[in-house]
């Protein structure tokens, strides 16, 4: 398969790794810094699928010109989450092909499921408070991370005594609170926890590296390849 990266970053880097120990060609790496490349020059319009990991205020003006070419799109980049009814109008009027994860890796994916059912759970068990806490190295620029905002979503549609998360600090019993920090080069840690006054239960995920994001953004580029429409993890992983 012929993939364009767009981004090459820390994860543009270590898709293009993982998709060539797979078979794969990377025909165009589209960077304005780190390479010069850009959508019309004549590389893009070689690919099958487009991997996109750049930065929020970049990544939806980037997911129309790939929708311009036709290409279908797998999206890793977090913080653009706004514009998502606009993405999913351009997949069910115009056809397009688009794969978003907050998290490509199938350990969180893995994690997300025991949130949805731990916290099926714990909606009746009112004696708990639950937060969540995310780390992430200090180049981050969204917060929370969006794998936290994923988790946070799970939660809040399933523990009724929760009605919205908060960055950092809550300031009602009602409030889901996220604290979000920031430290060297981790590569990403999620916590859900919940206390009460006798105990306290965790679900915890940590990543040993960027690996597991890439290698997940390679399958779903092979997934987006031979699928049409809005697409997920929950799609491809069929767990
Ligand atoms: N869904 C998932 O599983 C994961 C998601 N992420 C997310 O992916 C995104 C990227 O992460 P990461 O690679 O670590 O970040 P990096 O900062 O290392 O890489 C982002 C790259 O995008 C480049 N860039 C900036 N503007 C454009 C543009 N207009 N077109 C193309 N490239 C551009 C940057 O260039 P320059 O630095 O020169 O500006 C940089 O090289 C983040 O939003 C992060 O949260 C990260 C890991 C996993
Ligand atoms: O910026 C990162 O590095 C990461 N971003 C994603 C997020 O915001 O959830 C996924 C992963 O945690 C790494």
């Amino acid at each position: 398969m012929k993939i364009a990266l767009i981004g090459y970053g820390k994860m543009g880097k270590e898709i293009e790794k993982i998709a060539q120990s797979r078979g794969h060609e990377i025909v165009s790496r589209i960077d304005p810094v780190a390479t010069g490349e850009d959508f019309g020059d004549g590389n893009f319009e070689k690919a099958d699928v487009a991997i996109e990991f750049t930065i929020p205020k970049v990544a939806f003006s980037n997911y129309q010109k790939c929708f311009e070419y036709n290409k279908p799109v797998v999206s890793g980049t977090t913080g653009w989450l706004d514009k998502l009814p606009e993405i999913k109008k351009a997949c069910e009027k115009d056809g397009q092909t688009f794969f978003y994860a907050s998290n490509f890796s199938v350990g969180v994916n893995i994690l997300f499921e025991l949130n949805r059912h731990l916290a099926k759970i714990m909606n009746d068990l009112d004696d708990y408070n639950v937060e969540m806490t995310e780390v992430h190295h200090t180049q981050k620029l969204d917060a929370p991370s969006g794998t936290a905002i994923t988790l946070a979503e799970d939660l809040l549609e399933n523990i009724d005594r929760k009605k919205e998360w908060k960055l950092d600090k809550g300031e009602k019993e009602s409030d889901l609170v996220i604290k979000a920090e920031r430290e060297g080069d981790v590569p990403g840690i999620h916590t859900v926890k919940y206390e009460s006054e006798v105990d306290e239960i965790t679900i915890h995920h940590s990543a040993k590296s960027r690996q597991g994001f890439a290698l997940g953004a390679v399958l779903a580029a092979e997934f987006a390849a031979k699928n049409k429409g809005f697409l997920g993890m929950r799609d491809m992983l069929k767990f």
